[in-house]
């Protein structure tokens, strides 16, 4: 099942989706010693870090980690890392741990092994945001992507990279498989050409629409731009 929730502007969907992702952080905070708190990258998730980054919560023990990096160095300004590192892991959540998705290779095939062995031991996520682009992608899950279906795949690896003709660079995307054992998950849209394509999605396959592999338990928060 899939909960959709639509509010009236995107500032109100920011302040909200920060709440819930704090109440969750902390929830699991009372259960476990440690959280794995996977978030996107792209335009959308900015106004919800800029919110969620002064939560009262033991950040200290949250373990940050991007659901997938456009591998560009975190100077760029298309960075994700370089998105999050300003955005939220700032404020209060300067003291949580972040577990990187990038590092300095000409290539994600160079440098997978390390990232991923740096990745497991704190599986499975906890909680986990995801953003779509109007191509119904999402993480770096995009149609028609080289290694789409490997991604897709029940038994995939950790962590896969992926090049695609509308992806201006390679990309090192966390798979559906490990999206998918997240105790929580969320994904949030902007806009009408956006909230369109996620309709549209709804009626594809995966392989078509790969936001579609993830939205199984999924809550689905959209406002308008
Ligand atoms: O390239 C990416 O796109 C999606 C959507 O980004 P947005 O800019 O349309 O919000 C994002 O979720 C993903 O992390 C990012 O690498």
């Amino acid at each position: 099942m899939t909960i959709f929730r639509e509010y009236p502007d995107a500032e109100m969907m920011a302040i909200d989706v920060a709440n819930q992702l704090a109440g969750e952080l902390t929830s699991a905070l009372d259960h476990e010693e440690r959280v794995l708190f996977v978030v996107p990258g792209g335009s959308t998730p900015g106004p919800i870090f800029d919110d969620l980054c002064d939560a009262d919560l033991d950040w200290s023990r949250v373990d940050v980690l991007l659901s997938d990096e456009r591998w560009l160095p975190q100077v760029h300004v298309r960075s994700n890392t370089r998105l999050i590192t300003e955005r939220l892991l700032t404020g209060r959540a300067a003291a949580a741990r972040h577990l990187p998705l990038y590092a300095p290779a000409h290539q994600p095939e160079e440098v997978l092994a390390d990232l991923e062995a740096n990745i497991v031991p704190n599986l499975p996520i906890g909680v986990c945001l995801l953003g779509m682009g109007a191509d119904m992608h999402t993480a770096s899950l995009f149609p028609g992507g080289d290694n789409l279906a490997a991604a897709l795949d029940r038994h995939a690896p950790v962590l896969m990279p992926i090049r695609a003709k509308d992806a201006p660079e390679p990309r090192l995307t966390l798979t559906a498989r490990v999206l998918n054992e997240a105790l929580a998950k969320h994904v949030v849209i902007t806009g009408q050409a956006k909230r369109a394509a996620f309709d549209r999605a709804r009626g594809l396959s995966p392989e078509k629409a790969p936001i579609r592999a993830v939205l199984d338990g999924a809550t689905v928060h959209w406002a308008p731009e």
